[in-house]
């Protein structure tokens, strides 16, 4: 039991590790793509708007009533060249002769061949080139009526200190700039729009396109490791906070499994020596009101005083293999009170529950025939509980139920519905009773869904010739519909709540003189 607790808490383990360490990682490349998706388009937003600033700037002067090249139109293009860093020159032009301008230019300007393109806007562009270069800088050169500016294109695009981002920016799909200015970059046409993870490249790569003044792209990139970088307090903080998780997680499994350990080897020795005691729930015939039998319960009381459920001890005895040694504990304490109630109460007989374990070999099923017949008593006077689940697909149970019936022992399907197993399959076994389960009987008289189930229950039984229990009777009502469904025996807390021996005599006492 503790290699399997090892087992599963390493597992458990490693996968609360890993989920941890995937959403992490996870969490930090989104933050990380929504980033690079954004860095294009701020990249991008900045580009347009100098172009669309230039422009309007362009226009404003030739809008200006100042005397062209006078020391005030001078002045104003200054003003204008200093506060805008990428502007290296701005000049005044009348036809194809530079009249006057500010700036790093000889005063007759560039004189570029021809625009390399004419806008309906009315802004005239010469891309960078031979012969717009000065001071080794080719200038991107825009005009607008009878101004132009000599623009650094270097200063379009702004990464910030981070040298491992690449950017490039386009207009006309043609490259006009980028950061750093040698760098190998995609072009427009073979990335798509938006924000694009490429993880054969290790990159991510986002596009921003507009074509609002001029058709500009912009493309960044960003290798996948700076993910690594940007996030490692984050996805060591996560690993730290997962270790913590996993320590936990082990620490709550060996307790339970030193818990469950020592449960178990309590439980064991309290079967070996004898601590078991069991109660008696009586089993009613309907019809008559007679007590036909009883279901014979465990119990168990810790050294500490602490009453175990039963479904958790069996539960626990079944895990650890060991829960035929309970059964027979059972079997033996109902044997010989069966030997003081036969006396009184002659044709008496109870329940025993058995597990699917018990449906497993022979061991059982000897023990409780010598048991029998060293008691001088007859197999009716006992009859077995099976669950539905103990019926699962095994051929030794259902050679053993046979066995079982051969015997004189009569026996029933417990708890029937709550499990899956269909009418047809609940034929392939020799069952003399159906115990309709408690949640069935919980229904009647409500509208719940549940509440039809049990007709069909009843039905079924009686197509198969099974005679019917139903559990946990609990009022006047359900006994009263029951009767009226012809169901045989009825068991619950209406009539009574499990027994000890003296209170299950005094209850059969009574009912034989009422
Ligand atoms: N393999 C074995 N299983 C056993 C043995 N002894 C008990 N059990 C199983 O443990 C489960 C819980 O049993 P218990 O707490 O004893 O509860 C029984 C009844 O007290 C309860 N019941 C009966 N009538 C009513 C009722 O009207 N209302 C209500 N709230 N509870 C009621 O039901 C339990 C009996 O159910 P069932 O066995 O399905 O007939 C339980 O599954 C036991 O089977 C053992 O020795 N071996």
């Amino acid at each position: 039991m503790l290699f399997g607790s090892a087992i599963a808490a390493l597992v458990g383990g490693v996968l609360l590790f890993a989920a941890i360490g995937w959403v992490v990682w996870r969490e930090s490349v989104a933050t990380e793509t929504a980033y690079a998706g954004s860095l294009a388009a701020s990249l991008g937003q900045r580009a347009e708007g100098i172009f669309v600033d230039t422009r309007d700037l362009l226009a404003g002067f030739d809008r200006s009533d100042a005397p062209r090249c006078s020391a005030d139109h001078l002045r104003t293009l200054q003003q204008a060249a200093v506060s805008r860093p990428y502007i290296r020159a701005i000049g005044y032009w009348q036809a194809s002769e530079r009249r006057c301008g500010v700036g790093f230019l000889p005063p007759e300007g560039l004189k570029p061949a021809r625009a390399d393109r004419i806008y309906d806007t009315g802004v005239i562009a010469w891309w960078p080139n031979k012969s717009t270069e000065v001071g080794g800088v080719q200038l991107f050169l825009m005009r607008y009526g009878d101004h132009d500016v000599a623009i650094d294109p270097r200063l379009l695009l702004d990464l910030g200190p981070l040298q491992q981002r690449r950017a490039g920016l386009w207009v006309e799909k043609l490259r006009l700039a980028a950061s750093p200015w040698d760098a190998e970059l995609p072009v427009p046409d073979a990335v798509s729009a938006g924000v694009t993870v490429d993880r054969g490249n290790g990159v991510v790569v986002s596009r921003f396109s507009r074509n609002d003044l001029l058709p500009i792209d912009v493309i960044a990139v960003e290798p996948l490791d700076s993910v690594w970088n940007r996030h490692a307090s984050t996805l060591i903080a996560g690993a730290a906070f997962g270790l913590v998780l996993v320590a936990l997680w082990f620490l709550l499994i060996l307790r339970y499994s030193r818990h469950q350990l020592s449960l178990a080897t309590e439980l064991r020795r309290a079967v070996a020596g004898e601590h078991i005691r069991v109660q008696y729930q009586p089993v009613v015939e309907l019809a008559t009101g007679h007590c036909i039998g009883a279901e014979v319960l465990a119990r168990w009381t810790r050294d500490d005083g602490e009453v175990m459920r039963p479904d958790v001890f069996i539960a626990l005895a079944e895990e650890a293999g060991f829960i035929q040694d309970v059964t027979l504990a059972v079997m033996r304490i109902a044997v010989r009170d069966l030997t003081q109630l036969r006396r009184e109460f002659p044709g008496i007989a109870v329940n025993l529950n058995l597990a699917p374990a018990d449906l497993q070999d022979e061991r059982v099923g000897t023990t409780l025939a010598s048991s029998l017949a060293a008691a001088g008593l007859p197999p009716d006077a006992i009859k077995l509980e099976i669950t539905e689940r103990a019926l699962v697909n095994s051929n030794t149970s259902r050679a053993l139920i046979r066995d079982f019936r051969r015997r004189g022992h009569e026996v029933a399907v417990d708890d029937f519905g709550t499990g899956y197993s269909s009418l047809s399959y609940l034929q392939t076994f020799e069952l003399d009773v159906l115990k309709i389960d408690k949640s069935f009987v919980d229904a009647i008289g409500k509208e719940a869904a549940t509440s039809q189930v049990i007709v069909h229950v009843i039905e079924m039984a009686r197509s198969l010739g099974l005679a019917t229990v139903a559990e946990g009777v609990e009022t006047a009502e359900q006994e009263r519909w029951l009767q009226e469904h012809r169901v045989a025996f009825g068991q619950g807390y209406y009539y009574s709540k499990p027994l000890d021996l003296e209170g299950y005599v005094e209850f059969l006492r009574r009912r034989r003189t009422a």
